[in-house]
């Protein structure tokens, strides 16, 4: 027999992405990720990457209710992470830093989402 879906509850998909939020923040590996990259310090950065996103650009988003639901929120912290990796090489203090925080990031929210 089919097995009966869970109901998805969304009523706290925002409160999830807080913590969620506060938890990149807080990580010690947070620290290139934490403002929108100066392009004039940072030759070649506006060329390379079209959407830039960072952890003040997205809480901006959070606070001013522009996610619609948990989905589009991770797409905006993958890009975080995917502009890192196309940006910088693995290898590099930023790339490494990258890795952890997206390694961080998936732990932590599948965590939350199968309480
Ligand atoms: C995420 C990222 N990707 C490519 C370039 C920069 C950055 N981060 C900025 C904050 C940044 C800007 N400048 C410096 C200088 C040393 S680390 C660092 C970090």
């Amino acid at each position: 027999a089919k097995k009966a879906k869970k109901p998805k509850d969304s009523s706290n998909e925002l409160a999830v992405c807080r913590v969620l939020l506060a938890d990149l923040e807080a990580h010690q590996d947070a620290w290139p990720f934490l403002s929108p990259v100066r392009h004039k310090s940072v030759p070649g950065y506006r060329k390379v990457i079209k959407k830039p996103m960072d952890f003040s650009t997205i809480k901006e988003k959070l606070t001013n209710n522009l996610y619609l639901n948990l989905e589009n929120f991770i797409v905006d912290v993958n890009l975080v992470f995917n502009n890192c990796q196309r940006f910088n090489e693995d290898d590099s203090e930023i790339g490494r830093a990258g890795h952890r925080m997206r390694r961080f990031f998936d732990k932590r929210w599948t965590e939350l989402l199968h309480l």
